[in-house]
């Protein structure tokens, strides 16, 4: 079947819904959402896992044109999310948008009729004037090569996938991981299980976490003309402020780092166990986790703290590498995600003659992390170097999708097809990215996480504040494209 929309998006997470929405305001209505799972929702769909919340204050982990008064909580949890989510799709009308079960296998660009052929894993082709892709970088979940992990005969399952089905009440449980989900998950199986084994290769940077319902009256309050933009906007700045330790200048960083010291003397009284939990990396070189409840749980009586590395897993058990086998009932991996930059994951073949992954093989790449030269009319949302370690995604998604729109209104201002950003404006702003990226955290001290690629190379990360990104990106300057008729 062929079906010839105007524009495609790929993903309904909050880039892909953003993206819809704002299409729709600006007057374009001839687009398709092709989502590969059954609904909507991306990462707040997929992960399900007790304890799943956002560590970005509710107000500013949404639309900035949607505010929500009635958020339950300053860091809401993972349905509360979900529920924005749907209700956004839902007034803004993108159910006659939305396909579901349409998993994008292939991108390819004709040249000669400018315009996009996506195909989709049950043989629907989308021929399609414009691109955008929204497919995040979190959701291929990412499992240890540990020898014998198949031979496990108990329940095993990964966060991202997580198995409601296994009551963990009274068993003995593995969690091997510990970033950001196994943090939230961890005081939850603890309360229940019989025994729990916390399996640690790294351990992560911890601060406070400020959380706490908001009373009704405060609803109320919020629900007043301006007073939840307030909110929002003293929320933004007081997170920007923790760019200056990331970007301008990493020593600000010990500040952060003293906080994060005290939160675990606090909390861990026993020296061994603290010793065993103090990271051993400059803090933000990795994301700095929010947690009140984590290390409570990991001085409790029925937990245990592995550091020593796992060397096997056997039918019932895991051996570490320090000899010890414990016998384990269910294994739970928060062990993170395959991080899928842009379309670089080999899932999507895109082409216009030569294979974006070819363009990309000295490493992913493209401008302000949206448009990739060679390959026109096709936009990323959350590309390359758009990510962010202090701030909300959301307002990086809306910054692009702004600039999207300003893209297409160039298209219909000049009457050309297609826009291609100029190889040497793509080349030129990178290099400043890069060096302006070499200078800060990410790359001190040999800190390996997985916002560098396999050379080191930050890849993920915007370097700066983000209100810069947003004004930088207001406007599109047409000397950087090359317009297509
Ligand atoms: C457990 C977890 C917790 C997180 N917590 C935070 C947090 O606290 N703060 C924060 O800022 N960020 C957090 N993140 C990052 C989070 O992913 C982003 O904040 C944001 O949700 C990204 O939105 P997105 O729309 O770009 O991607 P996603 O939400 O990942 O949505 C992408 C969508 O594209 C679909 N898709 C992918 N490939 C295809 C394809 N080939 N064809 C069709 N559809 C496809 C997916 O099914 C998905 O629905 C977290 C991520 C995870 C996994």
């Amino acid at each position: 079947m062929r079906t010839s929309p105007g524009m495609t998006i790929i993903g309904s997470g909050f880039a892909g819904l953003c993206m819809a929405i704002k299409l729709k305001e600006a007057g374009y209505h001839d687009f398709v959402i092709l989502e590969k799972a059954g609904e909507l929702g991306g990462t707040w769909r997929d992960n399900t896992y007790p304890g799943c919340a956002c560590d970005v204050p509710s107000h500013m982990y949404s639309f900035s044109f949607e505010l929500n008064p009635g958020w339950s909580r300053m860091f809401p949890a993972q349905g509360e999310i979900r529920d924005y989510m749907r209700a956004c799709a839902e007034k803004y009308g993108l159910g006659p948008h939305l396909r579901f079960g349409k998993e994008v296998v292939s991108l390819e660009y004709d040249d000669a009729a400018r315009d996009w052929r996506v195909g989709t894993a049950d043989g629907e082709v989308f021929t399609t004037n414009a691109v955008v892709s929204g497919v995040g970088a979190l959701h291929v979940p990412s499992l240890p090569e540990i020898a014998g992990r198949e031979r496990f005969r108990g329940a095993a399952f990964h966060s991202a996938a997580w198995d409601h089905s296994v009551d963990l009440t009274g068993k003995r449980v593995a969690v091997v991981g510990t970033g950001a989900s196994a943090v939230q998950f961890v005081p939850r199986i603890a309360e229940r299980a019989a025994h729990l084994t916390v399996y640690q290769r790294t351990a992560p940077w911890i601060q406070p976490k400020p959380d706490f319902a908001f009373p009704e009256r405060t609803k109320r309050l919020l629900a007043l003309p301006g007073a939840a933009r307030a909110l929002r906007n003293a929320i933004y700045w007081a997170l920007e402020t923790r760019a200056l330790g990331f970007t301008v200048d990493p020593r600000l960083m010990k500040v952060h780092e003293a906080v994060a010291l005290r939160h675990l003397e606090r909390q861990v009284p026993d020296p061994g166990l603290r010793a065993r939990l103090t990271p051993d990396y400059t803090i933000g070189c990795k994301r700095i986790l929010l947690s009140d409840d984590y290390y409570p749980a990991l001085t409790r009586e029925n937990v245990e703290v592995v550091t020593d590395g796992i060397s096997e897993i056997r039918e019932g058990s895991i051996l570490d590498a320090a000899g010890r086998e414990t016998e384990v009932d269910v294994i739970v991996y928060g062990t993170g995600f395959k991080v899928v930059d842009a379309l670089n994951d080999q899932r999507i073949t895109c082409r216009n003659g030569r294979k974006i992954q070819d363009a990309w093989q000295d490493g992913v790449e493209a401008y302000y992390g949206v448009a990739v030269s060679g390959f026109p009319n096709l936009f990323f949302l959350l590309g390359p170097n758009t990510g962010l370690g202090h701030n909300s995604v959301v307002f990086m998604i809306e910054s692009q999708v702004r600039y999207v729109i300003e893209c297409l209104r160039l298209l219909s201002r000049t009457g050309a097809r297609a826009l291609d950003v100029r190889p040497e404006a793509q080349r030129d702003f990178n290099d400043r990215l890069q060096r302006r990226l070499s200078a800060l955290v990410w790359n001190e001290g040999g800190c390996r996480s997985w916002y560098l690629d396999s050379r080191g190379v930050n890849r993920t990360l915007w370097p700066g504040f983000t209100f810069e990104y947003w004004a930088r990106t207001r406007k599109v300057r047409p000397g950087a494209y090359r317009l297509i008729r």
